[in-house]
């Protein structure tokens, strides 16, 4: 939609060889007014926590361009490797004064990665949306599951890589991305607390304008994104976007049918989730009405 109005992110990316955080890459338009800038707010995850949809909701702000693809470049030591002017070139030209905003949920689970987002700007801001996360993990699955049934790859059940024993598997990746306090205590030795700020991602899917509201003040920016900019769209089930005229859906990745559990074994999962959820209420200092 923002492509549409101003062109701002369809301009090619350009390299640069300083590293300053603060330097930045001139754009090659005639007016020479937009630059690539490191961004001033990354939205750090969660997996599957609607990322995607508050990304595009934030560039719905005139003051915002986004990244429109994932970097990984804290998480990814080949893409580390090439420094910061690599991963400059890779943001979007913006105007002086606009934003710019990536998203990585793989970012909030690599350990690596807060120290490495600080040494890039310490003053940045952090974005984390989470939701319900026994029903993040059944959206992790189904993703996985969709993509290996796309390059027709064999593929287990959720309940067969969920149970062992009965018991569910702390060692099933999917159980440990959910893990919100775990991740979210690494980010906290590096970035005070008032640095993140956390959206309510099943909000978001029910009412997307109140959460970003939110987060506009906590990204200083001007209310701009207004009610008029979100409708119900009753085939996706979900709000999509619209603004100066053109409407968006986000693509059929998001808001897929989830694949099947078990109610038996969605209810361990919500068991086993529970005191990890309070110590990430505690930690965050607000509670979510998570299973
Ligand atoms: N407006 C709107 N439209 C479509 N989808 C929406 C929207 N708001 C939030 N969501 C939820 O976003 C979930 C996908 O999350 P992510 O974008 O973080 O996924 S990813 O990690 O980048 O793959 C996706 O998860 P699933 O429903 O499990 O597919 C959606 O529930």
């Amino acid at each position: 939609l923002k492509e549409l109005r101003t062109g701002g992110s369809s301009l090619p990316a350009v390299s640069s060889s300083s590293s300053s955080p603060s330097s930045s890459s001139s754009s090659s338009s005639p007016y020479n007014t937009t630059q690539q800038r490191l961004p001033g707010a990354i939205i750090i995850g969660v997996r599957k926590g609607g990322t995607r949809a508050l990304l595009e909701m934030l560039n719905l702000h005139a003051d915002v361009e986004v990244a429109r693809a994932e970097v990984h470049y804290f998480n990814v030591e080949e893409h580390y490797r090439r420094g910061l002017a690599w991963y400059r070139a890779q943001m979007p030209f913006t105007l002086p004064g606009q934003l710019t905003v990536e998203k990585t949920p793989g970012y909030f689970a690599a350990p690596q990665v807060p120290a490495r987002v600080w040494d890039m700007n310490p003053a940045v801001r952090l974005l984390l949306i989470v939701r319900d996360p026994a029903e993040r993990l059944v959206s992790d699955y189904t993703q996985v599951l969709h993509n290996r049934m796309t390059r027709h790859k064999p593929y287990q059940p959720l309940e067969e890589l969920l149970l062992h024993k009965g018991h569910i598997d702390p060692s099933y990746k999917a159980v440990q991305r959910s893990l919100y306090h775990l991740h979210l205590a690494r980010w906290l030795e590096v970035f005070p607390r008032e640095q993140i700020h956390v959206v309510d991602g099943d909000a978001l899917i029910r009412d997307p304008f109140p959460e970003l509201r939110k987060a506009e003040r906590f990204l200083d920016l001007p209310p701009r994104i207004s009610p008029n900019n979100f409708y119900y769209n009753t085939t996706k089930g979900f709000y999509c976007l619209l603004s100066a005229g053109h409407d968006k859906c986000l693509d059929e990745s998001k808001g897929r049918p989830h694949a099947p559990l078990s109610t038996q074994a969605f209810r361990k999962l919500c068991h086993y989730f529970r005191k990890p959820n309070k110590l990430f209420f505690e930690m965050v200092g607000r509670s979510f009405s998570w299973c």
